[in-house]
């Protein structure tokens, strides 16, 4: 269960206690619900290559590719299927369907909307996997939300769980575009590129044959400055364990641990001396920042005080002792309280959730808890605020 500002009253703490399984092979057996990843990237930053390549190698998994337009794809081996719905008789024309031979299907969609998932799940039982490709100027945010809490809807979409957000950053031209970004949302003043990045769970580098490993250290730097809880991989037209973007579980295990100390993912072909202590714990870029903030074991009134702390900055957009106001676009974290319970925190937008981990899921997570957020405004004060909260 979550919190959305849209609750009466705020419930208690604890939430959820989730299954002991972990993994992405057990994670995709386990549920009855169907996994969905949102793919979103900049425009021409290679998302159609990486779904291409899903559709046409040998992994064994069984996944549903909702594509925009099939485009070169289409000369894929494959038995198309119609699916049409007697309430909807335009379906046919809105969708196409291809059984492929590795066991994908493809979907292409115009709409994404709401009923062209629905009908895709008519097909419940042919596929084991969801992949969703968002258009370039996609904000990935409000998308994830309606697929994370998703229990007021029909069989159907409620069928779907939200595995994670995954994008796909051009290596060539990320830095450009972030430093170009335009504001197109009056509320956030942010542009599509920072708040892409923003609700990534994994972000693919990707063309990285053709930039030099300085190009790779600054857009990976600027990169962490909107979001230091994801893990970025370089990847050559979309070349990646399918393991790191399927079934990950973003929105049920704790955050992974990035490394942020030097700002950029380690390699071979970085030998450059830098700092590699004193992580730093507050990013800007362009306006929005990021905080992450560590915390030891909680008791009851700290956990008490954080949940009302994350309540008042998500829906209030207040932080105490703060005068500007915050607009969180993200939140992550994991801790454990005093009588040994482990959390994982998951926030979207205005939507929380505060999850108790069962015994199998909390094998990994270390000594000290932390707090990511991804927003606006928040500054120093705000970083102060909360490890007030938290002391
Ligand atoms: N050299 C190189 N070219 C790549 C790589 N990945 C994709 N490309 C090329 O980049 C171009 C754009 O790739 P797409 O996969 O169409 O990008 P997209 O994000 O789907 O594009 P839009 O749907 O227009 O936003 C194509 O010509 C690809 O062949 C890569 O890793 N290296």
């Amino acid at each position: 269960m979550s919190f959305s500002d849209s609750d009466d009253e705020a419930p208690p703490l604890v939430e959820a206690v989730m299954d002991a399984e972990a993994g992405p092979s057990r994670a995709l057996r386990a549920s009855a619900r169907v996994p969905l990843t949102i793919i979103c990237g900049f425009l021409g930053a290679g998302k159609s290559t990486l779904l291409k390549r899903i559709l046409t190698e040998k992994h064994g998994y069984r996944i549903a590719v909702i594509m925009n337009e099939f485009g070169d794809t289409a000369d894929i081996e494959a038995k198309t299927i119609n699916v049409s719905s007697a309430d909807d008789p335009s379906a046919e024309q809105t969708e196409e369907f291809l059984e492929l031979a590795n066991g994908c299907l493809c979907c292409s969609i115009k709409d994404t909307g709401v009923a062209a998932i629905e009908r895709l799940m008519l097909k419940k039982g042919a596929f084991d996997y969801i992949l969703l490709e968002t258009t370039g100027l996609a904000d990935p945010g409000p998308i994830a939300s309606m697929f994370w809490h998703n229990e007021e809807y029909s069989t159907g979409l409620a069928d779907i769980v939200l595995d994670g957000v995954v994008c796909v950053v051009d290596a060539v031209f990320g830095q450009g575009q972030l430093e170009e970004d335009h504001a197109t949302d009056d509320d956030l003043g942010l542009g599509e590129s920072i708040r892409q990045i923003a609700a990534s769970d994994v972000i693919l580098l990707n063309k990285s044959d053709l930039v030099k490993p300085e190009t790779f250290l600054e857009t990976e730097r600027m990169i962490r400055q909107i979001n230091p809880a994801a893990p970025i991989y370089r990847t050559v037209k979309g070349e990646i364990d399918l393991q790191h973007i399927i079934g990950i579980s973003a929105f049920r295990l704790p955050p992974p641990d990035v490394p942020v100390a030097d700002n950029h993912v380690h390699s071979d072909d970085c030998k450059d001396a830098h700092n590699h202590d004193a992580p730093p714990t507050h990013y800007e870029l362009r306006g929005i920042s990021s905080l992450q903030v560590a915390c030891g074991v909680l008791d009851q009134a700290r956990l008490d005080r954080l949940d009302e702390w994350i309540r008042t900055a998500l829906w209030e957009n207040q932080i105490a002792g703060a005068a500007q106001a915050v607009k969180i676009l993200r939140c992550k974290g994991a801790f454990t309280s005093d009588t040994g319970v482990h959390y994982v925190l998951q926030g979207v937008r205005s939507m929380y959730e505060i999850s108790e981990l069962a015994g199998g899921d909390s094998m990994g997570i270390p000594a000290t808890g932390k707090i990511v957020l991804i927003g606006k405004g928040l500054d120093d004060t705000a970083r102060a605020s909360l490890e007030r909260v938290l002391l």
